[in-house]
């Protein structure tokens, strides 16, 4: 099981979640976000980080200018869009990308996904109308579609106490957390870091 650790704004709540095994780390670029970093730390986050660690800059319906300048300042690795955006929108920086799917009464998951043929994978997430990520609610797993051919990843309100059984009901290829594994917004626990690994990947 692939995991990744969602709102890094720390060098060493990078270095704490890749040591406790964290496959890909992610970096807010969302300025109303508890958990939103400027470009220089985020350089200084990116040129401490291994470099097999997959690192993602999430954005929500940024002008195309702010995610081409966060390209020119930050090595990403991945492109995670948490908002509106379309697949014109998200193809034109030629980079990997995964579409944020916020899981609101009555989408059509599939439909949602063919919008988005070049997309890497989906990370599907709890929909709360007035923020657009990192709520700490879950959705209810079970509208997670199987077999998509698309790898899917898991988020809202995951922490290490429900990773298992959200992995058993959903089976998705990721999983991925923010409040879940923080001591506040922005500042992530250690121990509950490494117990959400160890949780997501069975050991
Ligand atoms: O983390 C945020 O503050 C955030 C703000 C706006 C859009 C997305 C955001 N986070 C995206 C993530 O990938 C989170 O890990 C995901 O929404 C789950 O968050 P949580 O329920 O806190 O684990």
């Amino acid at each position: 099981m692939q995991v990744k650790i969602c709102g890094i704004t720390r060098v060493e709540d990078a270095l704490g979640a890749v040591d406790a095994g964290a496959d890909a780390l992610g970096l807010v670029f969302y300025k109303a976000s508890p958990r939103y970093i400027g470009f220089q730390t985020a350089a200084a986050i990116a040129a401490a980080v291994p470099p097999f660690v997959i690192l993602t800059g999430l954005f929500v319906d940024a002008a195309q200018s702010e995610v081409d300048q966060a390209l020119e300042c930050v090595p990403l690795n991945l492109l995670q869009f948490h908002g509106e955006e379309g697949a014109r929108y998200c193809e034109q920086f030629r980079r990997p990308y995964i579409k944020a799917l916020r899981m609101r009464e009555g989408l059509d998951v599939s439909a949602a996904m063919a919008q988005h043929p070049r997309a890497r994978g989906f990370l599907l997430d709890a929909y709360c109308p007035s923020v657009p990520g990192g709520t700490g609610a879950t959705f209810d797993w079970d509208r997670v579609p199987q077999n998509s051919g698309c790898p899917i990843v898991l988020a809202g309100g995951l922490k290490a106490e429900n990773v298992a059984a959200a992995i058993a009901a959903a089976r998705p290829q990721g999983v991925d957390v923010s409040g879940g594994v923080e001591q506040s917004p922005g500042l992530k626990d250690p121990r509950k870091v490494s117990a959400f690994i160890r949780a997501a990947k069975g050991h």
